[in-house]
């Protein structure tokens, strides 16, 4: 199923189905309708027809006719109530069931449809998609709320509308750049589809909306990279202090682990003592070894051991924790770039992903330190954390519209499942859910 089919079945498609059924329902009452039209036809012409042998039997004797008035005029007198009171009854009758019918017609069908790989496929879909929209709760009642809010005061599609709309998408962290670009598109879009009534408008938004968070289109992209013949896979996280890289490597960790693969963990923020143990203690769950340096050790030294180990273990994975705040951040970009010769040194292909990992819940500053990082290190993906604090969820947007870089995972709670691969359609989801 494509994209915006997935969405706009989760999104829109109950009212699709009720306009289905509504439809449904109108023709019915239309055949119907000619039915008791061309009864009454039918009744009409049999009146007149007895009107006519009436006037022929006129020559009959009185009694006779007496008889045959009486008889033409209890018929006609028995034969209206019933006509009325069956063609009542038959109504309701035939619409009761006939709505339970279509339902459990339209469900039979999409039962027999579809085949059993694709059964499997929506489960895993749906089991992701339960993942964000329990992750996006806050933003749901945040950002999506604000957006509802917004469209409960609409009266009519002028420039104030776009300009309310542009402000109620830079509060909620869209940013300047990416809001005006965003409420331009809209302008356009609107008038081309000559969206007018608020329905209208909500499905233009949230399909534009749905398209940021899309953007390219190809999902391929942005899973992680995992060369199976290039042993170890070693995969490098960068971040700022705090940003959620070593919740993250644990909880990768225990994905991969989940997956059969053998992992080995490197603790090379070796410059806050606190984050070597919160990395041993992941390791400790997950049971996934974790290479360590003495206290203020070189960090690049801990990643060629780890390095070392990983290849004599034929490990699939290698990943590497590295420290977030250094004096400086000269020093910080040397260090890393250190890391990086080191591990070359080694396996020259590697690192296989260097992934920056942002505090999603900071807002426009994420976007910033991304595009600050971004200039002197050579990134091959995001990782967006701790979406599930932010009531504002713009921060996406503006990095999906702003940033050559694919976002390749989000971190969606605190717990070792809660990490997710990006998936726009089960962002646009959770974000939009109960809303449209
Ligand atoms: N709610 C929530 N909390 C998260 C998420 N990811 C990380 N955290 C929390 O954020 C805090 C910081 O995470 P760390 O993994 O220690 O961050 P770090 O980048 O390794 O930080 P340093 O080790 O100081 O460089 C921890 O309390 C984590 O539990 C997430 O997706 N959701």
């Amino acid at each position: 199923m494509g994209l915006f089919d997935r969405i706009k079945k989760s999104l829109f498609g109950k009212k699709d189905d009720e306009e289905e059924k509504k439809e449904e329902q109108e023709k019915q009452e239309e055949v119907e309708q000619k039915q008791d039209d061309s009864e009454a036809v039918a009744q009409e012409e049999q009146s007149e027809e007895s009107a006519e042998s009436d006037k022929q039997e006129e020559t009959e004797p009185i009694e006779e006719d007496n008889e045959s008035e009486a008889s033409g005029e209890v018929a006609e007198d028995e034969e209206e109530p019933e006509s009325e009171e069956t063609a009542e009854i038959e109504e309701e009758q035939e619409t009761e069931p006939q709505e339970s019918e279509t339902t459990e017609e339209a469900e039979t069908e999409t039962d027999e449809e579809e085949p059993e790989t694709e059964e499997l496929e929506e489960d895993e879909d749906s089991s992701q998609e339960e993942l964000y929209e329990k992750g996006l709760e806050k933003t749901n009642k945040g950002f999506g709320a604000r957006l509802n809010a917004f469209f409960a005061k609409f009266r009519t599609v002028d420039e104030d509308f776009f300009d309310d709309l542009e402000d109620l998408l830079i509060e909620s962290d869209v940013g300047y750049e990416t809001a005006e670009q965003l409420t331009d598109e809209l302008r356009e879009e609107a008038k081309l589809q000559n969206a007018r009534s608020r329905d209208d408008l909500k499905k233009v938004i949230v399909e534009k909306l749905v398209d940021l968070y899309d953007k390219g289109g190809n999902s391929e992209d942005e899973k992680l990279i995992y060369h199976p013949e290039d042993k170890p896979n070693v995969y490098l996280f960068v971040g700022v202090n705090g940003a959620g890289k070593t919740t993250t490597i644990g909880k990768l960790a225990k994905r991969f682990k989940d997956e059969g693969k053998s992992v080995i963990m490197a603790a090379a923020d070796t410059f806050r003592a606190g984050a070597v143990e919160q990395l041993v203690e992941w390791g400790k769950r997950v049971d996934v070894p974790v290479v360590t340096g003495k206290e203020k050790a070189d960090p690049a030294s801990v990643v060629y051991d780890a390095t070392e180990r990983a290849i004599n273990e034929k490990a699939d994975y290698l990943l590497v924790d590295t420290a977030g705040r250094l004096q400086n951040k000269k020093n910080l970009m040397a260090e890393l770039e250190k890391i990086q010769r080191t591990i070359k040194k080694l396996l020259p292909d590697q690192p296989t992903e260097t992934l920056l990992v942002l505090d999603g819940s900071t807002g426009q500053n994420a976007l910033l330190q991304a595009k600050d990082f971004d200039k002197t290190t050579k990134l091959t993906g995001l990782v967006l954390t701790k979406l599930d604090g932010s009531s504002k969820g713009g921060v996406v947007l503006a990095i999906r519209n702003e940033m050559n870089l694919p976002v390749k995972l989000v971190g969606l709670g605190e717990k070792a499942e809660d990490l997710a691969d990006f998936d726009a359609a089960n962002y646009a989801i959770g974000l939009f859910h109960g809303l449209v």
